[in-house]
């Protein structure tokens, strides 16, 4: 059997920017994944996954024994991933098999609600690993990641790809996205082979960041999941989803003009922080992440910034953590750092090593936040937890997934 895993992934700032080929986000695979065990089988193979009910999805091929054949379901991330490396398996002159495919979540609640963690991106990185050892095709992780992306943008042809390059490359990252509607004209007028390699990967990367030690990650989880495809819909088209149409002499509002070149900045001035490893300027670049956003909900009539995400970041701020939500928002989940005094790196981490107190805190004096917030404690992290439980907001303990490899260039 082969198993393979692949990490859910949150945006720290730069989404919707995102989705604009080269525009440059930071996100950061997290320790829950998705699990994938194939084993081979005969005459048919099986998706098994809770995604799908009780029944499994069953595939076969058709006579040619390449194509894959897949009754009464619609597009599917699992199935599109399939296709994508079959077909490159196809042209490098491997036989074509059978296997069956059982899927595992860690990236939604016990009732199969989804955390927002990225569950779309995880399947299918695991699915490509899977395959990519099935058939002993020995992909770079780059490659790999350019395949889920080819595979993702066929179902989903506004992907940035941001969650597949945290699933793939693990760790702490910056990455830009490449033109998608250019490479899946690509794929479709030349294959996946030549996709792989061609030109309209330019402009787009990813590259390895590295965040203070002394800052660590909170994560909340709002309990209502979100459409990302409608939210990002709704931001590039704005007033889109209004019912009364705008008086002919209203100003068309433009939110994507200066919101993208503000984002650029501010993804800058968090990996400069990060690389200069500034704790305090990279709190104060995240808050102004929260703020753009804020605008960008403003302008485009959207709720990125929901009233439970608002809660969060509230209540982190009132003890000295810069807080946000990450990715599309509008539910799912809201991210908060906090510096601390110790080398944790997360909330998890922090409890287990109990990071010492070193400086009077905002937890017991209740003040706000200032440009000069000094070390926060651990005090500081539970005081922020026990606030989001009081507010309906459930702690995620997450932390960094580790870092995969090397990231070759694009
Ligand atoms: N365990 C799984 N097995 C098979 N397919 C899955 C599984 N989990 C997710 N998927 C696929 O991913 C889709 C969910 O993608 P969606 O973008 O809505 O959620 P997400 O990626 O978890 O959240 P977000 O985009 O907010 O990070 C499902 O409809 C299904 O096609
Ligand atoms: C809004 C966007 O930039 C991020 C979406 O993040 P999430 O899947 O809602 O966590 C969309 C994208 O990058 O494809």
């Amino acid at each position: 059997m082969i198993i393979t895993r692949a990490p859910g992934k949150l945006y720290i700032a730069g989404e919707y920017a995102v989705v604009t080929p080269g525009q440059p986000a930071v996100l950061i695979a997290v320790d829950r994944c998705i699990t994938v065990r194939l084993t081979e089988s005969e005459d048919s193979g099986h998706i098994h996954s809770s995604e799908y009910g009780q029944a499994p999805l069953v595939w076969h091929r058709e006579e040619n024994g390449e194509t894959i054949v897949l009754e009464h379901r619609p597009a599917d991330y699992v199935l599109s991933a399939i296709s994508t490396v079959e077909e490159l398996r196809a042209a490098r002159g491997a036989a074509p098999r059978y296997f069956d495919l059982d899927i595992s979540s860690e990236l939604d609640d016990a009732d199969g609600r989804k955390f927002g963690l990225g569950s779309s991106a995880a399947v299918t990185v695991a699915t490509i690993a899977a395959l990519d050892e099935f058939y002993e095709l020995h992909l770079s992780l780059t490659e790999r990641f350019k395949l889920a992306l080819l595979a993702t943008i066929m179902i989903s042809p506004n992907a940035s790809g941001g969650d597949l390059a945290a699933s793939t490359f693990g760790g702490w990252i910056r990455y830009s996205s490449p033109d998608r509607a250019a490479l899946r004209a690509h794929r479709e007028a030349h294959g996946v082979v030549s996709a792989l390699h061609c030109p309209e990967w330019a402009g787009s990367s990813a590259r390895r960041v590295t965040p203070p030690a002394s800052l660590n990650l909170l994560v909340g989880w709002t309990g209502s999941p979100a459409s990302t495809e409608h939210l990002v819909q709704r931001v590039h088209t704005p007033g889109a989803a209004d019912t009364a149409a705008p008086a002919p002499e209203a100003p068309k509002p433009r939110p994507l003009a200066s919101f993208a070149a503000e984002s650029h900045v501010l993804v800058d001035d968090l990996v400069t922080a990060f690389d200069h490893d500034d704790a305090e300027a990279a709190l104060d670049t995240i808050r102004a992440v929260r703020a753009l956003l804020q605008r960008l909900d403003e302008t485009s009539g959207s709720l990125i910034e929901t009233e439970t995400l608002r809660d969060l970041c509230e209540i982190a701020g009132a003890h000295g953590a810069a807080a946000k939500p990450s990715g599309a928002g509008g539910g799912d989940c809201g991210i908060a750092l906090v510096r601390t005094s110790g080398t944790a790196a997360t909330a998890a981490d922090a409890a287990a090593t109990g990071a010492a107190r070193t400086a009077p805190d905002a937890a017991t004096t209740g003040t706000a936040t200032t440009a000069t917030t000094p070390p926060g404690t651990h005090a500081d992290v539970e005081a922020i937890l026990a606030g989001w439980e009081a507010a309906g907001i459930r702690p995620l303990d997450l932390g960094a997934h580790r870092e995969e490899g090397e990231i070759d260039e694009f």
